[in-house]
């Protein structure tokens, strides 16, 4: 992934530049004091909640009320409520505020109706992945195939005949799919100019190493794609083709972050979903980070917490590991993110092991 240095300037106070062994990274461009937040964002290009726990978590801010059913829904207009739940009828009403919501409400509530119609073809039916192994080159030729043979013969198909072409989606494909769909709909009322926008198209996609190591997602892409490429709302289908589709999900695997619940401590606390949060996404881990990152509502703020010298890099940690031993958090990070850890910690650790 290229970036010309100096064409992302996301906060006034630290610039993007390239390393030598861990791609794009913030550099502080002045001395900065402890708990100066660097970057607060508002907004995400992305959000979805996992299937557990899609009624028990606000979708405007996220609260998580220890297992209890929000109380608010969307009024009579959807008669599914587009699978959307709030805490209170302000965050409703803050969620329904956005310019162009009914688009992305209409989207929703199609999907729903969809997955609901589905519910009894699902019974009994175990997910059989037809990939077991995906290459480069098995990727490439999915998405060939969809391209040259797929979307050419449901678009010669007419509409009512398209619905018989709808894959059986599961849970998780389910909530993929809400995810890009929410995607495409800041895409679409964004201005391409945005910080955000920018941002989006330089995120670093970790599309092959992720389905190399999860084949199934081979399958799970097709049938979201699928899914979206019938249903979809004309609203939202301008910035609905392939190569902006795979963007968003490689992006997402290597740049995603936890919706985690807030007031437990990390041991306990629930996973409750993932965000994509372009702005945020050129800090690279270390396992001595200086920025903490906090997730109060659906903001993000990332915190110092030490005192920063100009041209200090400024990293979070990604994976909770800092306890661990050198090796094992390695190992994590390769797992998880696919890239051997560079920060001065773990070189430091590995020089005197
Ligand atoms: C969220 S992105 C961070 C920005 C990224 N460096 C870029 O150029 O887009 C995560 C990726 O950055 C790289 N990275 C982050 N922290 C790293 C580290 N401590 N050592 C080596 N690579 C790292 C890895 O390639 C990882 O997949």
């Amino acid at each position: 992934m290229t970036l010309e240095e100096g064409t992302v300037q996301i906060s006034e106070l630290f610039d993007i530049r390239i390393t030598n062994d861990s791609g794009r990274a913030c550099f502080a461009n002045r001395d900065l004091k402890k708990n100066t937040d660097v970057l607060c964002l508002k907004k995400c290009l992305g959000a979805s909640t996992c299937y557990e726990f899609r009624k028990e978590v606000c979708s405007q801010c996220f609260r998580y009320e220890g297992g209890r059913r929000m109380k608010v829904r969307l009024d009579n207009k959807y008669p599914k409520g587009a699978g959307l739940w709030f805490c209170t009828e302000n965050c409703r009403d803050q969620f329904l505020r956005q310019e162009h919501v009914d688009h992305l409400t209409d989207a929703y509530e199609i999907l729903l109706v969809n997955w609901e119609a589905q519910a009894k073809k699902r019974v009994g039916r175990v997910d059989n992945a037809s990939n077991t192994s995906a290459s480069t080159e098995e990727i490439e030729s999915l998405w060939q195939d969809i391209r040259d043979n797929w979307i050419t013969r449901i678009d010669c198909m007419k509409p009512t005949k398209r619905a018989s072409q709808l894959p059986i989606i599961n849970e998780d494909e389910y909530v993929c799919a809400r995810f890009v769909i929410h995607c495409l709909f800041t895409l679409e009322t964004s201005h391409a100019s945005s910080l955000q926008m920018t941002a989006f198209r330089n995120l670093q996609s970790n599309e092959s190493s992720k389905i190399m190591k999860f084949p199934v997602l081979l399958d799970l892409q097709k049938h979201v794609f699928q899914t979206l490429y019938i249903l979809l709302p004309s609203f939202l289908r301008p910035k609905f083709d392939i190569p902006t589709y795979r963007h968003i999900l490689g992006s997402e695997y290597g740049n995603s972050f936890g919706i985690w619940q807030n007031e437990e401590s990390s041991d306990s606390r629930e996973y409750l979903g993932y965000w994509v949060l372009p702005e945020a996404s050129f800090f690279n881990h270390s396992c001595a980070p200086n920025l903490i990152k906090h997730r109060a509502g659906n903001q993000m703020v990332f915190t110092l917490n030490s005192d920063v010298l100009k041209d200090q890099e400024l990293c979070i940690d990604y994976k909770d590991i800092l306890h661990l031993k050198v090796d094992e958090r390695r190992r994590i990070l390769k797992e998880n993110w696919f890239f051997s850890c560079e920060c001065s910690r773990c070189k430091l650790e590995t020089q005197i092991n």
